[in-house]
């Protein structure tokens, strides 16, 4: 029914979301009415030129970000009804974050940076929760590692743990892969595939790479601050097919 909230499986969604950074002259339209919804447990991707909205639409989504007008809803809630308490805990305690620069802090231990959210959010941690978690992305062993005693793969590993720590209602990842070599980033988005496919999470990426696409089971394709494509169950060809159709 019209007016009516949103009862179907969809993890977060915008409604006719519009960005735009400065003003006058010199405003720039990064999210031009977009309304798009990602399914509970689905895995998808955002892709598209640079500067057309990919990291806009996911900051928005994560609620780091506000719109300029439309609406964010992560799960029921509408982002643009909380203060920033609300928003700091509602980030805290129901968003993951994967960013390319894996952001851990230096002098905790991968199992610390882990916890980490747990720890901000005055929860107990989930022990087998965690010990799944740990064991999935391959960490048991390197716990007590601090970030500069492992490889970038396995700090990004230790970022994904993180992510996961608090069964979040999305992980959100800003090309997750970028600094990785090409068999890490794979055995990272097998780790996020892994998480979809077992653990029920959803995952949303921002990726220029077309392989690591088709780890998801949707692509959006944006441009110019619109979504100008959907691609259901990509492959890599595929998605660098459409790519090319629309440069
Ligand atoms: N804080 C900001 N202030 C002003 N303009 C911004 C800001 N953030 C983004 N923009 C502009 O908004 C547009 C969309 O940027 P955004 O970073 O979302 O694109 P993107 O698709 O993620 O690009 P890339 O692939 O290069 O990271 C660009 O024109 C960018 O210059």
């Amino acid at each position: 029914m019209p007016g009516e909230p949103m009862t179907t499986d969809t993890a977060a969604r915008t409604e006719r979301a519009t960005k735009i950074y400065g003003r006058g002259e010199t405003a720039v339209t990064a999210l031009d009415d977009v309304t798009i919804a990602f399914g509970s447990g689905r895995f998808t991707a955002i892709m598209g030129p640079s500067g057309s909205g990919k990291s806009t639409l996911m900051h928005c989504l994560a609620g780091l970000d506000p719109l300029t007008s439309g609406q964010v809803f992560l799960g029921e809630t509408d982002l643009s009804t909380l203060n920033d308490t609300a928003l700091t805990k509602l980030r805290r305690e129901r968003v993951g974050f994967v960013f390319q620069s894996f952001n851990l802090l230096p002098t905790l231990t991968a199992a610390e940076n882990i916890t980490l959210p747990l720890a901000l959010a005055g929860e107990q941690p989930d022990d087998d929760w965690l010990d799944l978690v740990t064991s999935t992305v391959g960490l048991v062993g390197r716990l007590d590692h601090r970030p500069s005693e492992l490889s970038g793969g396995q700090q990004q590993r230790v970022a994904v743990a993180r992510a996961l720590a608090t069964r979040p209602d999305v992980v959100f990842a800003d090309e997750p892969t970028g600094n990785l070599d090409s068999a890490s980033g794979a055995e990272l988005l097998g780790f996020l595939r892994h998480a979809v496919d077992e653990f029920h999470q959803t995952v949303v990426i921002v990726t220029h790479d077309p392989v690591a696409a088709g780890y998801a089971d949707e692509v959006v394709l944006l441009a110019d601050g619109r979504v100008v494509d959907r691609i259901d169950a990509p492959t890599a060809e595929v998605v660098r097919d459409r790519m090319v159709v629309r440069s």
